[in-house]
């Protein structure tokens, strides 16, 4: 990992077994309710072929504030080589959110993935769940 600000710590995690180390906002930013911003964190990565850092979202800041991610989770790719940056959005639809340079907006999770080829075919084979889905199984109030 490159500290493109080397006033600003490397991203860390807060606890042993953690999946996600913290991301930091280099500048200060204040989002109006609704308003999003790209915010850079400082640091560029050059990830081992076939790992992908993902850009998550903080729970606490999003049950508190409302602060998450419009692209969430951003994927940052390994052939990357430029600043991480994230596109913080307020969906608080009445408070400011001030973050101040070095406070902690996002986390970064990486993972393996597999790629895939992608073969055309005329059918699919069949399965259980079929063509269901977007609530095919039920919702709220219902057994
Ligand atoms: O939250 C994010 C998402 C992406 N990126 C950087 C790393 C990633 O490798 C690159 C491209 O991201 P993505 O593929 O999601 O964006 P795109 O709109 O498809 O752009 P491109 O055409 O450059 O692939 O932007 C970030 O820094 N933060
Ligand atoms: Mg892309």
């Amino acid at each position: 990992m490159q500290r493109l600000d080397p006033d600003l710590p490397l991203p860390s995690y807060a606890h042993p077994g953690d999946a996600g180390a913290d991301l930091v906002t280099t500048v200060d930013v204040t989002l109006a309710p609704g308003e999003r911003a790209m915010v850079p964190t400082g640091v560029a990565i050059a990830l081992p072929e076939g790992f992908v850092a993902l850009v998550h979202p903080r729970s606490g800041l999003a049950a508190r504030h409302g602060l998450s991610i419009v692209n969430t989770p951003g994927t940052v790719d390994a052939g990357y080589r430029g600043e991480i940056k994230v596109m913080l959005i307020n969906h608080d639809p009445r408070e400011p959110i001030e973050l101040r340079r070095g406070d902690r907006i996002a986390q970064l999770v990486i993972q393996r993935f597999e790629r895939a080829a992608f073969v055309d075919v005329a059918a699919l084979p069949e399965s259980v769940r079929g063509s269901g889905g977007y609530g095919s199984t039920g919702g709220f109030g219902q057994p």
